[in-house]
């Protein structure tokens, strides 16, 4: 019986075709845990291309050497040659101090370098995935958000280069589509958060879970009361890969419905790691959304994608993944 299980397994796995696979900013936070997530399947080749602004080599340091595997230093907005069947394309920096840093810089790399990934899908005739964002909406007047939405963006602002650049990325993907019958999946991703985050990496819960490690005050930006819905990247990358293998251009909504106030989710890091460290209120950056939250039906309807891992499950697995690499371990109480 099991191997009349195991030839019938083996007959479906010939079945599949081999596929060689390009994720671009795949040395970053989600990048690298889709990667590890491609590897597992033996028929997937994987090449990765990072210019290692906001992610590392230490992240994919097991799939180095593999020879399913390839990283090369490169920069997308310079443009790239390499013969692959499926695009996914993340490179740009995520964290808003690190899109901030060099607003032109990320601007580039979202127009020029979403551009120079498209010429290389209609060159070669890949499927490509965008990964664009919640922030597309801005600040948004619908709530929660459907992809129907608009948004309500500041096209001047200091999260433009990001918020406009993810959508004219979204456009350049549309166009693509519709002029040149390119393949394509725009994600529009929702916070999310776990395990191989920067420790420095400036966003909410990376901050709260260090801080509270660190026996620091947690950083509330006024005025705490603003919502976000996080997503534990398991969830994600498993909803990016239904989205990349289904017949749905997008785009589609991936991301927690769960929604948070920042205050609440101080108090849950707090209630997890010390209830002794303070909250500390700190003034807030321009244009800060006052509520995120994704309606997620057509991640459920059309990709029949949903999250498994709550807020409270997810904070202690990276919990202890922030510990490890701050090397202070958790104290135990006999
Ligand atoms: N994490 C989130 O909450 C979130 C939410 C919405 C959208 N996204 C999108 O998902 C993608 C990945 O986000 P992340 O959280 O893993 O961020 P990250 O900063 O950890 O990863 C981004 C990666 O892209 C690389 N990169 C940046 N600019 C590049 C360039 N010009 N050329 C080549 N590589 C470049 C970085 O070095 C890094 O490895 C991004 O496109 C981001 O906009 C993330
Ligand atoms: O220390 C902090 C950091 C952040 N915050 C607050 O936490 C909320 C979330 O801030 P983050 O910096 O984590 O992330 P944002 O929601 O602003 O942007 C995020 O969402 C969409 C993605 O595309 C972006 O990549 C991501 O950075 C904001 O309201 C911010 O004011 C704090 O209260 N304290």
């Amino acid at each position: 019986m099991l191997s009349a299980y195991h030839a019938f397994a083996e007959i479906l796995s010939s079945l599949q075709p081999n596929l060689r696979i390009l994720v671009t900013g795949g040395a970053g936070f989600i990048g690298s845990h889709l990667v590890d997530k491609l590897m597992e399947n033996e028929k997937n080749e994987v090449i990765v291309v990072d210019n290692y602004f906001t992610g590392s080599k230490d992240n994919l340091k097991k799939w180095i050497g593999h020879p399913r595997f390839e990283l090369i230093r490169h920069d997308v907005t310079e443009k790239l040659l390499v013969e692959v069947d499926q695009i996914f394309h993340l490179a740009c920096p995520a964290s808003p101090i690190f899109y901030k840093y060099n607003p032109v810089k990320t601007i580039k790399t979202n127009v020029i370098g979403t551009l120079n990934m498209l010429g290389l899908a209609k060159r070669v005739g890949a499927r490509i995935l965008l990964t664009s964002t919640s922030e597309v909406y801005g600040d948004p007047l619908e709530h929660p958000q459907k992809e129907e939405y608009w948004g309500n963006v500041n096209p001047i602002g200091v999260r433009s280069c990001y918020d406009e650049g993810k959508r004219v990325a979204e456009t350049l993907m549309f166009d693509y589509h519709r002029q040149h019958g390119i393949e394509i999946r725009i994600a529009r991703i929702f916070n999310t958060y776990g395990p191989r985050m920067n420790i420095d990496d400036g966003r909410v819960v990376s901050n709260f879970i260090a801080q509270a490690i660190r026996g620091e005050p947690l950083t509330v930006q006024s005025p705490g009361t603003q919502t976000r819905s996080f997503c534990y990247v398991s969830d994600m990358v498993d909803g990016l890969i239904r989205l990349m293998e289904g017949e749905h251009t997008g785009p589609i909504n991936i991301g927690n419905p769960g929604e948070f106030t920042m205050m609440e989710l101080a108090e849950a890091v707090k209630e997890l790691i010390d209830p002794a460290v303070p909250v500390k209120i700190v003034e807030n950056t321009p244009d800060d959304p006052r509520q995120r939250k994704p309606n997620i039906t057509k991640a459920k309807e059309l990709l029949g994608w949903e999250p498994k891992i709550t807020l409270r499950e997810g904070l202690p697995l990276m919990e202890d993944d922030f510990r490890q690499r701050l090397g202070v371990p958790k104290k135990h109480i006999n």
